[in-house]
């Protein structure tokens, strides 16, 4: 039957062969989680039932202060530069009132002049750049704000986790592109040390099935010793690496407050990255951005 037949009525003269009511109708297509969402989800239960607490990620934009200088990351760093983090025109700046007075001053020493043993940055730390606002470079922007949180409300043994976009302005390729899920654990307690770093890691991984860790000597400029993380893939049949870690610096957890003797572990990884692999995607743009295809 067509719109043709109704309109010159030649319908009138044809034999249609009886309705099939008992013929079964096209199955309707579920719809399903992104599979992002889905490894998400996993990681989150595996902090969950390592006992830790998600910390509160939902601003992308981030000071300066709070993704750099809190972190002990010196403000001519070329991570700082605009070829590496998207720097916001409107509002370019937060400004320095919103930022503790006293913790302010005492994250201008450091820089300037270190304490606590170190010997600083020696240069002439400028508040200007402190205020710049940006598209934050990674959760650890969330995790001093915690930390810093956690000083001043009076310290207890703690353990956070985030998962959650942060934005780089980076050449994009088949995996990388120029924002990512990262996610990132935080262990702060008295007398943590680096092996206590490496057994929260082998529990961490082995419920992501990854049994087998090795750990290569790093740098990051907020953490010392740090120490980039490799895992052998069954699936792949390779070597991978699984992620970053460190001790984050006194530099960095003196200023705040948080009382002599309490360390702080650290460690981050991507959510793309293994999503891709469990999910065998193999080009980014399939499983995330505008022309997402699944
Ligand atoms: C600019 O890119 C950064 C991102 C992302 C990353 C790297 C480091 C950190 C960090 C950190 C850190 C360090 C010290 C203290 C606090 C945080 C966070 C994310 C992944 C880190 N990576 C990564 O996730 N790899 C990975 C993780 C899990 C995994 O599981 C599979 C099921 C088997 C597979 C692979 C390693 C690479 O993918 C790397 O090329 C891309 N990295």
């Amino acid at each position: 039957l067509t719109t043709d037949m109704l309109q010159s009525g030649a319908w009138r003269d044809t034999t249609f062969k009886p309705y099939n009511f008992d013929a079964l109708g096209l199955p309707p297509s579920g719809g399903h989680l992104h599979p992002l969402l889905k490894v998400r989800t996993q990681f989150r239960k595996i902090f969950t039932q390592m006992g830790f607490e998600e910390m509160p990620t939902n601003n992308y934009v981030e000071s300066s202060f709070w993704n750099f200088d809190a972190l002990f990351q010196p403000q001519q760093h070329p991570a700082r530069d605009a070829h590496d983090t998207f720097f916001l025109t409107k509002p370019a700046a937060t400004p320095a009132s919103n930022f503790p007075a006293d913790y302010l001053e005492r994250v201008k020493q450091t820089h300037q002049h270190g304490g606590f043993g170190s010997i600083g940055y020696g240069y002439d730390w400028k508040v200007a750049e402190a205020e710049k606002n940006l598209l934050r470079t990674h959760t650890t922007a969330v995790s001093s704000r915690m930390l810093y949180r956690l000083a001043q409300e009076g310290f207890h043994p703690a353990k956070y986790f985030s998962i959650d976009r942060v934005f780089r302005n980076e050449a994009i390729d088949r995996t990388h592109l120029a924002e990512f899920h990262q996610i990132e654990g935080v262990v702060c307690d008295y007398g943590l040390t680096l092996s206590d770093l490496i057994g929260t890691l082998q529990q961490f991984f082995d419920r992501l099935g990854l049994k087998k860790l090795r750990f290569k000597p790093a740098f990051n400029p907020y953490t010392e010793p740090s120490m980039e993380i490799f895992s052998y893939s069954e699936q792949l049949e390779k070597w991978i690496e699984v992620g970053n870690s460190g001790m984050f610096r006194p530099e960095m957890l003196r200023p705040m407050g948080l009382p002599e003797g309490v360390n702080v572990i650290a460690w981050g990884l991507g959510l793309e990255r293994p999503t891709m692999i469990l999910y065998q995607v193999d080009n980014i743009r399939d499983l995330f951005g505008h022309k997402v295809s699944l």
